[in-house]
């Protein structure tokens, strides 16, 4: 089951020759199950074969044609999930092989959660099959003009009138305007409004409100609302299929049930009641996104680095004196030392995903339980690991289009639009930074509990062992040693917690803990990475515990392991070396070790991006193609370019022909 929609030779066959695995059964340890190969595989092959799913020409459209397309793309995909019976599961990824960004992405992924989680029985009974059956489109609109990170500081709100049983929603300045919530602009009918909730004269802080925002006959928007698009963003085609919107509320009426209402109720009479749970889930929606950003890092990170292999391989640089062929860029030590770890860093982001997802479940079904004991830890995880993957991956992604050269910065290599569209994952659903002070402050705690004998638990657990991890010197003697899985984590556990444990000694010498906080928190980042690393690191590990099948698969997967590991080791060597966990020489010793990985990997290396499975059409880059054939496609491709409709450019009669036939006028001339 190859992944070939291209041409009928295969400029690849060598590359996929020297593979040292079975392809077939790393798509499973890939994709999780054999069946997920399936329905992956099935669903981008649907989409990969219908002419509206067309997006080779979508950086040359217009803005306005562009959302078009989008409405086109989005309304044919609901039609086909309906013909075809589509489950959930092979909806969503049809979802995903669709790759428009568009009003569904934020319907189905945060308006419903949203009413799942906030909403009673009642309001879910009442919402949910309508936003099912897309009689409604629902988006998410918390940011503001004036607050993003700040939710407690939104100003919106949302005040209940006893006389009418209602709520009036009001935008008392410019700040309050709604901004960014996808989907706003143009398309939603209704959105989960967060606003401040007044009643009996007293703020009550932020909650939900389900509000509609147009007619569900011709679509105008209701009275007292005033609604638009915020404008073109970042990059050609990308993100700018999505209606990011603007939202203003001119006392608009909605009635009392429309305030989701499960974690908080108003009474008829207006008095506030809060149920006995933590105010924070009313934050779920974010948790719950979050948790799926970390699974789309691996999916974007894997995408960049398939097309940065399969360049790489076909690419040829100097090499010869004597008039041979010129060396594939692939063999070049500095494009391995570049992509490879990258490479590894994908398969390690796709675990820690399945990890994560994993979490998520579980912490979900002990809150039903009224178990509220993990949810700090399932902040801390999706909000690290949401931080440090898209950071991570944003990066990666401009790091494969120069790896791929001149070529990389054209739109028909799929890099521009693949990074565009990406980096805005830095910043919506927390800022990364926001984010990972939030993982700092947690280990901040945990830290400060450690002196009171409570021992930490889930993946703090190893602070546990801070006497041992506090002055352990790594025994690594020989690059080998490296190979070592008990080696790598030991000195990652000790870096992370004497990183920590630094930070919660400089802040206690601050007048007060948050100016100690304040103060220190550059130092808390990277601590704060610090542990998100180890997380990833370790699950990495623990994924080759567990059963994996088919022939040097495991051993493929644990060279990727090593080099994930070992790479992050010589990026942050400062780190080590400062806290004493390694000295020089042991530093030394990890590159020697890293630099024999990637010889290990490089004849497996497009064999390693195969087995991600992806159609050409999902990659839809001319350089990333699966047979290879690259400077055909490149060739064809550019004259498929609006400017190239003509011979003579549109202007010329205008601006060139009169420049060329001007008299001369200087006299110097
Ligand atoms: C059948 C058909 C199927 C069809 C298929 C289609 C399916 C499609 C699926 C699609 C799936 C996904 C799509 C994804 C698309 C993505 C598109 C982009 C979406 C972008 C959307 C947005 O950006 S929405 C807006 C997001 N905004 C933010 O993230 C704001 C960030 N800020 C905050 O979260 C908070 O303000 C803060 C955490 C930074 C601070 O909050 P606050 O001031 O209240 O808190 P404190 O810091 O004082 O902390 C108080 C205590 O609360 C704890 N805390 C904080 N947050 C949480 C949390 N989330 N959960 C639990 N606990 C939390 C904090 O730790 C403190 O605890 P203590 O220290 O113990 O007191
Ligand atoms: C493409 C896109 C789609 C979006 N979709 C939605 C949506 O559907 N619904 C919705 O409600 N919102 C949406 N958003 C908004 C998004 O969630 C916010 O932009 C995001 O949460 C960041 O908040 P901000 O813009 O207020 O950034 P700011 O907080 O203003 O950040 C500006 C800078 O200040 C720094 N900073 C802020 N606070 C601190 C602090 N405490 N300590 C140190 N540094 C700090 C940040 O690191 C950053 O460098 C979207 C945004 C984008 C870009």
């Amino acid at each position: 089951m190859a992944a070939v929609d291209g041409g009928e030779v295969d400029h690849l066959a060598g590359e996929r020759a020297t593979a040292h695995f079975d392809v077939d059964a790393m798509k499973v340890a890939w994709a999780g199950s054999r069946h997920a190969v399936e329905v992956n595989d099935r669903m981008a092959r649907l989409v990969a074969s219908d002419p509206v799913f067309r997006k080779d020409t979508r950086t040359m459209l217009s803005r306005k044609e562009l959302f078009k397309d989008t409405l086109k793309k989005a309304a044919h995909a609901w039609k086909r999930i309906v013909e075809l019976r589509l489950t959930e599961e092979e909806a969503n990824l049809l979802r995903l092989y669709v790759d428009q960004p568009g009003y569904v992405d934020l319907h189905w992924g945060m308006f419903v959660p949203a009413i799942k989680g906030q909403g009673t029985e009642e309001q879910q009974k009442k919402w949910v099959p309508m936003a099912y059956k897309f009689q409604i489109i629902g988006c998410y609109a918390q940011t503001e003009l004036g607050h993003g990170s700040n939710v407690q500081g939104l100003e919106t709100t949302a005040t209940f009138d006893p006389n009418t049983d209602e709520f009036v929603v009001h935008s008392p300045t410019l700040t309050s305007s709604k901004w960014w919530p996808g989907g706003l602009g143009k398309a939603s009918t209704h959105a989960v409004v967060y606003a401040r909730l007044i009643t009996q004269g007293k703020d009550y802080g932020i909650h939900g409100f389900i509000v509609q925002l147009r007619s569900l006959d011709d679509h105008s928007p209701l009275p007292g609302i005033t609604l638009g698009d915020i404008g073109g963003k970042f990059g050609s085609g990308a993100y700018n299929s999505m209606d990011n919107g603007v939202l203003r509320f001119d006392h608009v009426r909605i009635p009392r049930d429309q305030m989701l209402m499960r974690l908080s109720q108003v009474t008829r009479e207006g008095k506030y009641v809060h149920s006995d749970v933590p105010k924070q889930l009313l934050y779920g929606t974010m948790v719950y996104v979050r948790q799926t950003i970390v699974a789309d890092a691996s999916k974007a990170l894997s995408r960049a680095v398939c097309i940065a292999v399969r360049y790489s391989a076909i690419r040829k640089q100097f090499g010869s004196q004597a008039g041979g062929p010129e060396t594939q860029v692939l063999n070049y030590k500095t494009q391995q030392s570049r992509l490879f770890p990258l490479l590894a860093s994908a398969y390690a982001y796709r675990f820690v995903g399945e990890w994560l997802k994993w979490l998520y479940t579980d912490v979900m079904q002990k809150l039903e339980a009224k178990d509220y004991s993990t949810l700090p830890e399932a902040h801390a995880c999706t909000a690290g690991l949401k931080s440090v993957t898209t950071s991570a991956t944003a990066d990666a992604i401009e790091e494969c289009r120069k790896l791929c050269g001149g070529h990389g910065y054209l739109n028909s290599s799929g890099l521009p639009e693949l990074f565009a569209v990406y980096v805005p994952a830095c910043t919506y659903e927390g800022d990364n930074v926001v984010l990972l002070l939030q993982v700092a402050r947690f280990l901040m705690k945990t830290v400060s509990q450690l002196a009171s004998g409570k021992q930490p638990v889930g993946t703090t657990a190893y602070m546990g062992n801070i006497q041992y991890l506090m002055q352990c010197k790594s025994a690594v003697n020989t690059a080998g040693d490296w190979l070592n899985p008990a080696a790598i984590k030991e000195v990652f556990e000790a870096r992370a917690l004497r990183m920590a444990v630094n930070c919660a000694q400089n802040i206690s010498k601050a007048p007060s803990q948050e100016e100690g906080f304040s103060e220190l928190s550059p130092d808390l980042l990277e601590s704060a990475v610090a542990h998100v690393q180890l997380i990833i690191v370790t699950k990495f590990f623990e994924k080759l515990q567990q059963d994996i099948i088919g022939h040097g698969v495991k051993e493929q997967l644990q060279n990727l392991c090593n080099i994930y590991a070992l790479f992050l080791l010589h990026k942050h060597l400062g780190d080590f070396l400062s806290t004493g966990c390694i000295t020089p020489k042991q530093g030394a010793l990890a590159n020697e070790q890293l630099g024999r990985l990637y010889a290990q990997v490089r004849p497996n290396a497009v064999a390693l991006v195969d087995a991600f499975d992806y159609t050409d059409h999902y990659l839809s880059s001319v350089l990333g193609r699966y047979d290879g054939d690259v400077y055909p496609a490149l060739y064809a491709e550019a004259w498929k370019d609006p400017l190239n409709e003509t011979v003579i450019p549109d202007g010329y009669q205008e601006h060139l022909r009169p420049l060329l036939k001007q008299q001369l006028k200087f006299s110097r001339l």
